[in-house]
């Protein structure tokens, strides 16, 4: 029987959280004085907004196919991503068949290569893969993790992000990765802080508990390899994503350097095999962190993860929720997943892309069940509520 064809694709923006989970109103742990590699600014200190962290907001993309089925995805990308969609992407879709998965991607990589390779591009690539996913699952009645060879656990443990890792822990989580607060051009008097949050999370959550300081790309390789050491009585697990992405050398210097145990995590603004194959080949991480919404989406993860796996590297997604976990539980190098803490204050367990999908599913006791993720494609829908607009159509 002829599979469906795909008879039409539609790009909208959204503002307000959710898969732009930097876009929120009002004070946040998210957005407010966590270091950045703009904080040597001193007026882009207080908050990530006042640098345009939330400038972009949320994409989303709706596919059709000719059985009436419909499919959906969001990412990261507003109005620049929806552009890109209707006006470039559209048309390697438009007609193909439900199937067709990797001659688009193929095609949406290839023809963009001019302009494209990483940012803003692979995220609107991933929204358009991400969707074609969605839409595969419900010509198939089958969720993704299914259609991508099933599961290697029934449940997952998560470890949670976010300001209040104490809470984590009784929340059920593995342990709690903190945002760093303060950069090297906060001097000694910030080094200090960052220590003293540190410790007074370990002496709040017990020896046993995961902690983990995410320094979002705000480091030299000095400070990171002091701050690791520094951090090392306190039982830091890992440091994540220290250097400038575009730093291999320096993350290959930082791992050789790091406290005996500790490991040095990164990727998630990271893109397509070829960005990961620098990462793996040169040393620079123990644990990669694509984000599926940013990387080239699931048909490039599943690529992403082969090859890190042929390294001996763990693959554990940054942040996405639905669409990472359907990945993370078929794969045996990706044993944990991660979970944002998207209430204002980290004090309660909500949905990551919180307020847009229904029927998103959250962890409870810490961990996700097989069971959660059993509805057709990734298995979410968006809120029929929401105030969606379609600044582009295609020609
Ligand atoms: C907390 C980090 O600065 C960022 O907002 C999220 C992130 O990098 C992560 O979850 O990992
Ligand atoms: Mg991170």
């Amino acid at each position: 029987m002829a599979a469906p064809t795909i008879t039409d694709i539609r790009a909208y923006v959204l503002r307000g959280g959710g898969a732009d989970y930097h876009d929120q109103d009002g004070p946040h742990w998210i957005d407010d004085h966590i270091a950045t590699p703009m904080a040597r600014y001193p007026g882009y200190r207080e908050s990530r907004q006042s640098f345009g962290l939330n400038v972009l907001g949320t994409l989303v993309v709706v596919v059709e196919a000719s059985d009436g089925s419909s499919g959906f995805a969001v990412t990261t990308g507003g109005e620049p991503a929806a552009w890109i969609v209707e006006k470039h992407l559209s048309r390697f879709v438009l007609g193909a068949t439900v199937t067709d998965l990797s001659r688009i991607w193929d095609q949406m990589y290839s023809s963009t290569l001019f302009y494209g390779r990483k940012g803003l591009v692979l995220n609107a690539i991933s929204g358009v893969d991400l969707a074609l996913w969605d839409l595969l699952g419900h010509v198939r009645a089958e969720p993704v993790y299914a259609m991508i060879g099933g599961a290697v656990r029934d449940e997952q443990p998560c470890y949670a992000t976010g300001a209040r890792p104490d809470l984590a822990v009784e929340f059920g989580f593995l342990g709690g990765k903190l945002p760093l607060h303060h950069g090297p051009a906060e001097g000694a008097d910030g080094f200090a802080a960052n220590l003293r949050l540190l410790a007074e999370m370990r002496a709040a959550t017990g020896p046993d508990a995961w902690l983990a300081y995410d320094c979002w790309m705000s480091l030299d390789a000095d400070y990171a390899i002091r701050l690791a050491h520094a951090a090392a009585e306190h039982g830091l697990r890992w440091l994540e994503e220290p250097l400038p992405p575009d730093d291999y050398w320096g993350y290959a210097a930082v791992r050789k350097a790091l406290p005996p145990g500790m490991l040095l995590t990164t990727g998630e603004h990271e893109a397509t095999r070829w960005g990961f194959r620098l990462l793996a080949e040169m040393g620079c991480a123990d644990i990669l962190q694509p984000d599926v919404g940013w990387c080239g989406g699931l048909t490039e993860l599943l690529r992403i993860s082969a090859l890190a796996d042929a390294h001996g590297l763990l693959v554990v997604p940054h942040g996405s929720s639905v669409y990472s976990y359907h990945f993370a539980f078929g794969q045996h190098n990706s044993p944990f997943s991660e979970f944002l803490m998207m209430a204002p204050a980290a004090d309660e367990v909500i949905p990551m892309f919180h307020p847009q999908l229904l029927g998103e599913p959250v962890p409870e006791h810490g961990r996700l069940r097989i069971g959660q993720l059993d509805a057709p494609g990734f298995g979410v829908t968006l809120d029929p509520g929401l105030a969606l607009a379609r600044p582009y159509r295609r020609e």
